[in-house]
């Protein structure tokens, strides 16, 4: 029997209202399976600061290091602003992350056809659009030292540094997935200006020839921001490092729709990390009305990665787009005259949906 020990770490703003909808299908699913799975919860960021004065406190980083995946609904909010980065709830996450040593962040980004009209992209340029972006996570820009605003000097300063290792572990898995997938993998740097990015491209190209089978090219961050927008369907895997994956990512929600459409998966240390690629939203938090879905596909990312239960990732996924092309959407989805569904209402009809899917397999396989 599949035994998974998940810890919910909902956070702050619209984390625990997504987060709720993604943990209501997983518990489901675990009973339609006949699963064992151990769901609890722990606080993180802004909410963890307020109960505890840490935006990580010890108990959940534990109970995290304890659990087979981790799934993180998201951290920060305006009032926490004026905050330096060490002491904003956005540190918890980074020093969940690193603790957890999870360095490759696998986030899709594709169209779906009945969203074809949400995106500001014409339809012809998004159709079949099917990208995995693999960004580095625990390096570059975010963790590198020195790292100081030094108001005396009215001077600041962060640290852009990779070591060799750190680029071929997290190229590595861009290669394999890639090699799983339409075999073309595009790097993507500022090697015309940065020695970080030179070392990066160096290491990405002195291991291609061990990938025969997967074709390697080079863009510029700049240029690929570009390419993005007017050629999606042209990318595959897209490898890149911390902050380049971050920005990207969130550019390619443009391609599906809505940035609350975006789930996220983090493997590759000792917890796999769960998140969608959203934030913690505060224009509608608290309203009840954001978008599950991206937080939903999230926990399929975690079912298929930590769970090994491929039907059931699939299950999620499928009744995600059968509600899509049912036409329920959310506020961030709707058009002109529609009537948006709710966060939990969006959610307990993919819930439905997942629970018809699994139950018509099961009882395909019963006769
Ligand atoms: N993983 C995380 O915890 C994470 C990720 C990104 C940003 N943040 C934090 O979140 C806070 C807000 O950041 P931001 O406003 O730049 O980014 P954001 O992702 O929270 O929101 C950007 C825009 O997208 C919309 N949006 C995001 N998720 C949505 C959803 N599920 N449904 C509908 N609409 C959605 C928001 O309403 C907003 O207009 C900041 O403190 C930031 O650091 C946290
Ligand atoms: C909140 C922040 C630390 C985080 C990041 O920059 O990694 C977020 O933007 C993301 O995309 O997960
Ligand atoms: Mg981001």
């Amino acid at each position: 029997m599949t035994k998974l020990k998940i810890l919910v770490v909902a956070g702050d703003g619209i984390g625990p209202e997504v987060t709720g909808e993604a943990v209501r299908i997983l518990r489901s699913v675990a009973e339609l399976g006949g699963y064992d799975f151990q769901i609890s919860e722990a606080l993180i960021g802004g909410v963890a600061i307020k109960q505890q004065g840490t935006p990580l406190p010890a108990a959940t980083l534990s109970a995290a290091l304890e659990s087979d995946a981790v799934l993180l609904g998201a951290v920060g909010g305006n009032e926490f602003n004026s905050l330096t980065p060490d002491k904003r709830p956005e540190a918890g996450l980074l020093q969940l992350r690193q603790a957890l040593g999870g360095f490759a962040n696998l986030r899709p980004a594709f169209a779906f056809p009945a969203l074809s009209s949400n995106s500001p992209l014409r339809p012809e340029v998004i159709e079949g659009a099917d990208i995995l972006f693999v960004r580095e996570l625990l390096g570059g820009l975010y963790f590198g030292e020195p790292r100081q605003w030094d108001r005396a000097s009215n001077s600041a300063w962060n640290t852009m540094r990779y070591t060799r290792d750190e680029v071929v572990r997290v190229a590595r898995v861009a290669f394999e997935l890639a090699s799983m997938r339409r075999k073309k993998l595009t790097s993507v740097d500022k090697a015309n200006v940065l020695e970080v990015s030179q070392l990066w491209r160096a290491t990405v190209t002195e291991l291609a020839p061990q990938y025969p089978g997967v074709t390697l090219e080079h863009q510029y961050v700049d240029a690929c921001a570009m390419h993005l927008m007017n050629t999606p369907r042209n990318f595959d895997v897209v490898l890149t490092e911390n902050l380049f994956g971050d920005i990207l990512s969130d550019e390619s929600a443009v391609i599906t729709g809505s940035l609350g459409m975006l789930p996220s998966a983090t493997i590759g240390g000792k917890v796999n990390l769960y998140e969608p690629v959203h934030g913690s939203a505060p224009d509608i938090a608290g309203k009840g009305i954001a978008n599950p879905l991206g937080a939903i596909l999230t926990a399929a990312m975690l079912l298929r990665h930590s769970g090994n239960l491929e039907q059931e990732a699939q299950a999620i996924e499928t009744a995600v787009r059968k509600v899509l092309e049912q036409g329920h959407r959310t506020a961030d989805l709707v058009r002109a005259g529609e009537t948006p569904l709710s966060t939990q209402e969006m959610g307990k009809l993919v819930h439905q949906s997942v629970n018809e899917i699994i139950d018509r397999h099961q009882a395909m396989h019963a006769v």
